[in-house]
């Protein structure tokens, strides 16, 4: 029987490391695809390098022509630009907008039967762009975050209450944003809901409040601590797992980005939700019971999604135009404040970013007008600084 073929785009922090995991797990043959010529191909040889070291078999190549994807089962997708500190994950928009419309038309003609899990941001809206722009049927084109906030929120639970990760259960749904919703009633620990652990005197109310909001900040936390990028293990190995429920029909219950068609009051658009993933995709969203608080904070995630798809609806408008204005675009996205300002690690991140740029920022005492200042200059120097990958980015797809 042939080996399955897994197509990475994007051969950067997370599609190399996509590459390392579904080759120990012998996943299927791995094509690594990006546009930066020498990166994917180099990136293939190394890993396959390592295979005889690792023992495993699977063909590693890379690509900068799209034929290389042809006939792939699997399409992970983390093509495009990742954040810096100061900026928010809705300041891609811009840029990743486009490339998830060249990837998607590079995907249509070459794996039109593949499985696609989209790990660009911002998450929900670049999924939503990408099957558009693949034609794929959307039970095929699903949204890698959910798995990621829930780990995180895992591994904040265990560490509080001092067990193992693996008996740690959670759900986080909503978008992949400063709203997500971690949902406390459905974590557990080996089936005992977090509740009754408190009731239990295992942690406080206060303490889980802060866990809670830690996992909201938890991509803002590791690009303050990195600086040059986003987290790239975590979210590897969640996309992994959806890959494989699929390729193995595992029929795991996962939380991700699909396509709603009524569920949780969301029509057409994509969100995090609990959803069962197997041969078929996407087969079933599960509409789990919400309280009232509950849902009114899914509601809140649900606009923010909302608002920012109308501005990605803006910038598909006006592509071939001028440049839309990004920052006054991402502003209008709910007037959010980015989960990095809220972010003791993005703070020190912007900090240092102030006390390097700013000659102006005389005043220690007045540290939140800085941080403030500091993080609208990051945003500008990372608009300046998307303008370079944006050229190739938007280029036509070869096949
Ligand atoms: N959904 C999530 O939970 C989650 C988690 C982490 C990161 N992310 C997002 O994933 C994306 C990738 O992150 P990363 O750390 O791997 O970034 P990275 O910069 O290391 O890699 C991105 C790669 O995409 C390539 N690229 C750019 N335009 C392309 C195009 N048109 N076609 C093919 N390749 C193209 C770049 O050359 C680069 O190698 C970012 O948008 C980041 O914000 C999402
Ligand atoms: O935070 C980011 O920008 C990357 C990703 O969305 C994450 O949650 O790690």
């Amino acid at each position: 029987m042939a080996r399955n073929k897994i197509a990475l785009i994007g051969a950067g922090n997370i599609g190399g490391t996509l590459a390392l995991l579904a080759g120990l797990k012998e996943m299927g043959d791995v094509v690594l695809f990006d546009i930066m010529d020498g990166i994917p191909q180099g990136k293939a040889l190394d890993l396959a390098e390592a295979s005889p070291v690792e023992g495993f078999d699977a063909a590693m190549s890379g690509s900068k022509n799209y034929s290389a994807i042809k006939g792939a089962d699997v399409i992970i997708v983390t093509a495009g630009v990742a954040r810096k500190p100061g900026m928010s994950r809705d300041d891609l928009i811009g840029i990743n907008t486009s490339v998830m419309k060249s990837v998607g038309e590079g995907i249509k003609k070459n794996a039109p039967k593949a499985f696609v899990i989209c790990i660009t941001n911002p998450l929900d809206v670049m999924v939503g762009i990408l099957q558009k722009a693949s034609g794929l049927p959307a039970n095929k084109v699903v949204g890698m975050a959910g798995v990621l906030d829930s780990a995180r929120f895992r591994y904040f639970l265990a560490e509080e209450f001092k067990v193992s990760v693996e008996d740690v259960t959670a759900f986080v749904l909503g978008g992949h944003g400063d709203t997500m919703v971690p949902l406390i009633r459905y974590s557990t620990v080996a089936g005992i809901p977090v509740p009754d652990l408190l009731k239990m005197g295992w942690s406080t109310k206060k303490r889980i409040a802060d866990i809670v909001q830690r996992t909201r900040d938890g991509g803002a936390e590791i690009v303050g601590l990195l600086k040059t990028g986003s987290a790239f293990y975590a979210p590897a190995s969640s996309a992994i797992v959806m890959a494989e429920s699929y390729l193995k029909d595992k029929r795991r219950l996962l939380p991700a980005a699909a396509f709603c068609t009524g569920q949780y009051g969301v029509r057409n658009m994509y969100v995090g939700v609990p959803c069962i993933i197997g041969a078929n995709g996407v087969e079933k969203i599960v509409e789990i019971s919400l309280n009232a608080a509950e849902k009114k904070m899914l509601q809140k995630s649900i606009d923010a999604v909302q608002s920012l798809s109308k501005v990605a609806a803006d910038i598909e408008k006006n592509a071939g135009k001028e440049a839309p204005a990004k920052k006054g675009a991402a502003k209008k996205a709910g007037g959010k404040k980015s989960a990095a300002k809220k972010s003791s690690a993005k703070k020190a991140g912007a900090k240092k970013a102030a006390a390097k740029k700013s000659t102006a920022k005389k005043s220690s005492a007045k540290k939140s007008v800085a941080k403030k200042a500091s993080a609208k200059k990051a945003r500008a120097k990372k608009a300046a600084a998307k303008v370079a990958p944006a050229a190739p980015a938007t280029s036509t797809p070869s096949s």
